[in-house]
């Protein structure tokens, strides 16, 4: 597989030329009208100090005229110059909050074209399969940081770069006043030289930009240590096995293994040519100013002339320091947008395909599902999870999954939701593959609650409206999907019913226990299904409830998708007896399968298995019981008596 970090290095040309291309992409997301007056704005400010050297100037070289002339007339000969020195002076003070107000909205108009690309590029653009990959993670991380305001981001970059516009303005208007007084030469020097130290410099910070995202990996494991020590996932975890002191001694060597190397790079990359650049500053801008001193020397300057180069030639002079309001920004802000166009690349030849369409069920064959021979691996060079699997989904009929951990079970619902493809062999709905249309209609085609389910921290309406966005307002309808999986009493029990928030983290937002949570996304499933999902996929749903609930939920959930094709998989046999059909899952292909009753006739592993879970549920029962009896709640001779058959 083609790692994601592999790009070929351009030349000092090409990355210039690079950096300015992407600029120019950025600029794209800002209005017209922004990006003029913004540019308008950075001249203006970059021209203002030189129009301030020009009065400033023509005020010193008339001093001496106003010393001279006797009476209070001396000051008029200075005539408007003072005022218009301080003008130029104050009007640039005052711009300052509208270059950096206009950099803001560039920043704002740039980032939010850019989060909505990364948000398509997630969430439906790049394969599942690419998001488990280790490089790509890397990458995704860079972007988000961008965005999250951890580094800067790509609007950063695109306002650092037009605020560059105020320093080349200046350095030109410099370098010609220089050029007008001293002649050509010493006006192209301090202009080449002050080109080089930048070049040079900015040469520098890019290499060591190139280091940084080269430590992707180290810093992503940094900001996972940083963000969960310093959150609220860890606390209980952190208090119960006492796990502050390894926290810090793991987060003090993660930090070392990312910035050991960053700061030797500093030296290296940053500190040591600077040492050369200062030099150059020094010769250019010494040449510069000897050839000054030997014009005044010899008197072939005037006064304003002298005063016009002397200040014109440290312009220049200062040129080649690090400009903070653009040098981070444009090299970070770019390597996040970057990370995002390396992410948008990956996602153009996936398998997921485009944001799904209306009018994509039609495209999708009904009929019975076939895994037909298939064989899947999740690393090319890793074991086969599934081998040579054959299996029909019966169309409106109920299949349950059952087998051991890691039997394939999971990554078997991936496959029939196309979140990865087969390595082997193929699936295919009502005779075609699935592979014969966007994975975007079959996703339109199905429902389904991973064990993983996302517990959103939005109202319940929203947690369940998503199973159908277009229908979130359509409260009627969220309710009777909340209502027929079990979730109609949570809701009504919440402080502001379907409008509370399901997060302790927001005012008047309750937490709910794993069940209930179960149940709500279960809701959420079964509003797809409203909106025409024909195949729901519950990829251990009910891990969270106690037998007896379990056993309820999977009844009703039955009596309610009658005709409609699912998959249910579980660990508890017990509770996935009334499925019309039921598959044993072992070593990647299936074991057995029948309905309940030919599986016991069977006698084969999932009797087996059916007995021992049901002997262990009576043996838990027994000892529960025994253990209230003992307590008093309840006279022993009511206790009910366990038998196996109380697990179903
Ligand atoms: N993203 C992944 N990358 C690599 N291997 C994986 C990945 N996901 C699962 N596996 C491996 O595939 C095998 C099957 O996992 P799967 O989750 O499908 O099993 P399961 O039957 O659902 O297990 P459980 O009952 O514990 O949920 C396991 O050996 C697991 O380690």
């Amino acid at each position: 597989m083609r790692p994601a970090h592999h790009v070929t290095e351009p030349g000092w040309f090409g990355r210039r030329a690079d950096r300015w291309r992407s600029v120019g992409r950025l600029l794209r997301h800002t209005h017209p009208a922004l990006l003029t007056a913004t540019i308008a704005l950075h001249i203006t400010v970059g021209l203002l100090p030189v129009v301030f050297i020009a009065w400033t100037s023509r005020l010193i070289s008339r001093v001496p005229d106003a010393l001279s002339s006797s009476g209070g007339s001396g000051w008029a000969v200075l005539g408007l110059a003072p005022l218009l020195a301080v003008c130029a002076f104050v009007v640039q003070q005052l711009l300052a909050p509208f270059q950096s107000a206009l950099g803001e909205l560039v920043t704002r108009q740039v980032d939010g074209a850019c989060i909505a690309r990364l948000m398509r590029c997630a969430l439906t653009g790049l394969p599942v399969a690419e998001l488990e990959r280790q490089d790509v993670l890397d990458i995704l991380s860079d972007a988000r940081g961008g965005f999250e305001r951890v580094s800067p981001t790509p609007g950063d970059a695109a306002a650092g770069a037009l605020a560059l516009i105020a320093r080349y303005a200046q350095l030109t208007g410099a370098s010609v006043m220089v050029a007008l007084v001293l002649g050509p030469g010493p006006g192209a020097l301090v202009a080449v030289t002050a080109l080089v130290i930048r070049f040079g410099q900015r040469g520098s910070l890019d290499r060591f930009g190139a280091l940084r995202i080269g430590l992707a990996g180290e810093r992503r494991k940094l900001n996972y240590l940083r963000r969960t020590a310093g959150g609220p996932a860890l606390a209980k975890e952190a208090r119960m096995l006492g796990l502050l002191p390894w926290l810090r001694e793991r987060h003090t060597a993660q930090a070392r293994g990312y910035l050991d190397p960053l700061w030797e790079g500093r030296r290296r990359l940053l500190f040591r040519p600077f040492v050369g650049l200062a030099a150059v500053g020094l010769v250019g801008g010494g040449g510069s100013l000897y050839v000054l001193a030997r014009e005044g020397a010899n008197g072939s300057l005037s006064l304003l002339q002298l005063s016009v180069a002397l200040q014109a030639v440290l312009i220049p002079m200062r040129f080649g320091v690090y400009f903070p309001e653009s040098d981070v920004q444009t090299r970070d802000g770019l390597a996040a947008y970057h990370a995002l166009t390396r992410l948008e690349s990956m996602a153009a030849g996936g398998p997921a395909g485009p944001e799904r369409q209306d009018g994509a069920l039609a495209t999708v064959p009904e009929g019975p599902i076939r895994f037909e021979d298939v064989s899947f691996r999740y690393q090319d060079d890793g074991p086969d999870v599934l081998s040579g699997l054959d299996l029909v989904l019966e169309h409106g009929r109920s299949t349950a999954v059952v087998g051991l951990n890691g039997a394939g079970k999971t990554t078997l619902v991936k496959l029939l939701a196309r979140l990865h493809e087969p390595s082997v062999g193929r699936i295919t709905a009502g005779g075609t593959p699935l592979s014969g249309f966007p994975a975007a209609d079959w996703h339109r085609r199905i429902a389904v609650i991973f064990q993983d389910f996302t517990r959103y921290q939005l109202t319940a309406a929203e947690n369940i409206g998503l199973g159908r966005p277009d229908r979130m307002d359509d409260r009627e309808a969220l309710l009777a999907a909340a209502g027929r999986a079990g979730a109609r009493e949570v809701i009504e029990r919440l402080p502001n019913g379907l409008d509370t928030v399901l997060s302790g983290q927001y005012e008047n937002g309750s937490d709910l226990s794993g069940g209930q949570w179960q149940r709500v996304a279960l809701s959420r499933a079964l509003l797809a299904v409203d909106a025409g999902a024909s195949l729901l996929i519950l990829d251990e749903p009910t891990a969270q409830l106690d037998v007896r609930a379990e056993a309820a939920f999977f009844d009703r959930f039955l009596e309610m998708t009658e005709g409609i094709t699912s998959v249910i998989v579980a660990h508890r046999f017990s509770s996935v007896r009334r499925a019309d059909r039921i598959v044993v899952l072992a070593d990647g292909a299936v074991a057995e399968s029948g309905t309940h009753e030919e599986l016991m006739a069977l006698d084969g592993r999932y009797a087996d298995l059916f007995r021992i879970q049901a002997e262990r549920f009576a043996e838990e029962q027994a000892e529960a019981a025994a253990a209230r009896a003992t307590a008093g709640t309840l006279p022993r001779a009511a206790q009910p008596v366990p038998t196996p058959e109380g697990a179903r």
